[in-house]
């Protein structure tokens, strides 16, 4: 590398410090001293910023060895004559006006390199730019055009530029404002030989408030359309990702939501608990309106997916046709219908946990195929050929019996046994009645809040009516029967009265006086037997066992019995 040229600058006042800004950042050179005797000189402070040596002398100034060049930026005859006089030999003196054209040169030449550097941006852009670019000059003479240009028209670049405007195109944009010294918009012509139709826009070029020419920029038409129907197709992705967003959600219930302590019941609770932090596929059977669903809810809000998608699919309620695609997802144009691309539920899910609810309603195709999906974890959409690898957990839930359903031919065996990996048995209301007041309590203080009702509670004749109701429909019939109650009451108290039309059979119950506050023993006895003969039934056999559980003979209860009727 060459060595560099050290310099010294002697003045160190305005001239000085902008001929020191300009040769600092040249790379051959180095400012290896500075000197001025005022010690608040302009550049002084700069010079010492950036490490340069100052003298305040100039005897000590030129004691300096090896400064190949001096500047004299002092501007004073007798400092000049005094520096050529005491210089070494070696030194070169340019005084301030010789370093100052100097300046204007480098500057000059800084400018230039700058220019040269925006004009191969410009270049670069206008290269790559979709739309077609045309200069010509205020005699239109055509200057420049860009690649595009020669795509649209299919007229090269070579051909067309030298030409002029005004004979190749007089009518175009471009000639309108080199006549007019105007802008002129969405101008709609035919060009070229492949006569292409375009939208343009052409506008002057004004230098230094002088018109020295004219750019057109056009577009074809076609390219508009395309990107209109590329826009719409985008549109139609976000309102299709936007229906599939609203469709995921997270569980919206936890362990804290379900109500029962009955020790059949607590003992699922206590299973779910467990198993739920496992990734294992869960089988969750029990009766209709027992809870299966809102244990599945529970059991993904407690697992590590709890943020996670929760994607429920009722196997039960779509079509057979469809269901396959609902599963899977389908590629645009698999079926008539099937107009864009669909994701699954199943790629829905990924990451978080599946519920597939009846699962007993799965056709025997769907279910080979999801017999795969449980073992690979891996699926095609319907008429598509990618693999794809998803990670879900499976929740089912059935209230048939699967096992049943698998002998018969109706319910794959081995699926049932991949699903069953851990059964989770939920009771049906009636082999847990004793829950039954806890989740009373809870319906009136929610429906207390829907309808805007203070009820306290219910009279023991109301909760005896529920307590020995079958309830087939389970906790949801329970529900529904205790908001429809809600409806109908004024007072603060719900009546058996109020579940008189809204039970099954309740009438052998209504019939019995219910025993509310002090009552003759007679009375209560009554009750007694009357209450023993509902729950063991009117047979010899459930008499037998009345009697029993009455702690009194056969013989007597027939007595009582006819005392009675
Ligand atoms: N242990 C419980 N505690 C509180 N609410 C419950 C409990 N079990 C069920 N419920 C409520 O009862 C209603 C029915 O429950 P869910 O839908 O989970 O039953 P399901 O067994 O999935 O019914 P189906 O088989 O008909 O789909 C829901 O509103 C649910 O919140």
């Amino acid at each position: 590398m060459a060595r560099k040229v050290k310099v010294g600058i002697v003045g160190m006042g305005q001239g000085g410090t902008s001929i020191y800004k300009t040769l600092r950042s040249i790379e051959h050179i180095e400012i290896a001293v500075v000197c001025d005797c005022r010690e608040n000189a302009q550049g002084l402070k700069l010079a010492r910023q950036d490490g340069v040596q100052i003298c305040q002398s100039l005897q000590e100034f030129l004691n300096i060895p090896e400064i190949d060049v001096i500047i004299e930026a002092a501007g004073v005859n007798s400092v000049q004559e005094f520096i050529v006089q005491h210089k070494h030999k070696h030194s070169t003196v340019i005084e301030a006006l010789g370093a100052n054209l100097m300046m204007s040169i480098i500057e000059e030449k800084e400018k230039l390199a700058e220019i040269k550097r925006v004009k191969g941006e410009l270049v670069a852009i206008l290269n790559s730019v979709q739309e077609a670019i045309e200069v010509a000059g205020i005699d239109g003479r055509i200057n420049y055009v860009n690649p595009s240009f020669s795509r649209v028209t299919s007229i090269p670049a070579a051909q067309r530029i030298g030409q002029n405007i005004f004979e190749v195109s007089p009518n175009g944009a471009l000639a309108r404002s080199l006549r007019t010294h105007e802008a002129v918009f969405a101008h709609r012509a035919v060009v070229g030989g492949a006569e292409v139709e375009v939208v343009a826009n052409a506008s002057p070029i004004v230098v230094d408030g002088k018109m020295e020419g004219a750019v057109v920029v056009f577009q074809p038409l076609t390219d508009i359309y395309k990107l209109m129907e590329q826009l719409q197709a985008s549109n139609r992705v976000i309102s299709d990702l936007q229906t599939r967003i609203n469709q995921i959600s997270t569980s919206s219930y936890t362990f804290d939501d379900i109500i029962g302590s009955h020790p059949g019941f607590e003992s699922a609770i206590e299973l779910a608990r467990k198993v739920a932090k496992s990734n294992s596929t869960i089988l969750i059977t029990g009766e209709s309106g027992t809870g299966k669903e809102l244990f599945a809810h529970a059991i993904h809000g407690a697992s590590l997916r709890f943020d996670k998608p929760f994607i429920k699919v009722n196997c039960a309620a779509i079509p057979e046709t469809l269901l396959e695609s609902e599963f899977f997802g389908h590629e645009k144009g698999a079926f008539t219908g099937a107009v864009k691309t669909k994701l699954g539920k199943m790629e829905l899910a990924n990451g978080g946990t599946i519920f597939l609810d009846e699962i007993g309603d799965m056709n025997l195709h769907l279910q080979a195929k999801f017999l795969r999906v449980l073992q690979e974890m891996e699926f095609e959409r319907v008429g598509g050929s990618d693999t794809i690898k998803v990670d879900v957990r499976i929740i089912a839930a059935t209230n048939r019996n699967l096992l049943e359903m698998a002998k018969q031919g109706y319910f794959r065996e081995d699926l049932y046994y991949r699903l069953n990996v851990v059964e989770l048995r939920l009771p049906p209301l009636r082999d847990h009645k004793g829950d039954i007041p806890a989740y009373v309590q809870s319906l009136i203080a929610k429906f207390n809040r829907k309808f805007g009702k203070r009820v306290k509670g219910l009279t023991n004749r109301g909760e005896e009516v529920l307590m020995q109701y079958d309830w087939p429909g389970n906790i949801r019939e329970l529900q529904n029967v205790v908001e429809r109650a809600m409806v109908t009451v004024d007072e603060e108290i719900i009546t058996h009265k109020q579940f008189n039309s809204l039970i099954e059979s309740p009438s052998s119950i209504s019939q019995e006086p219910a025993i509310e506050g002090i009552v003759p023993i007679e009375t209560m006895e009554k009750h007694l037997i009357h209450r023993a003969i509902e729950h063991y039934g009117r047979s010899v056999e459930g008499k037998k066992l009345a009697a029993k559980a009455l702690k009194i003979s056969l013989a007597t209860l027939y007595n009582k019995l006819k005392i009675m009727s």
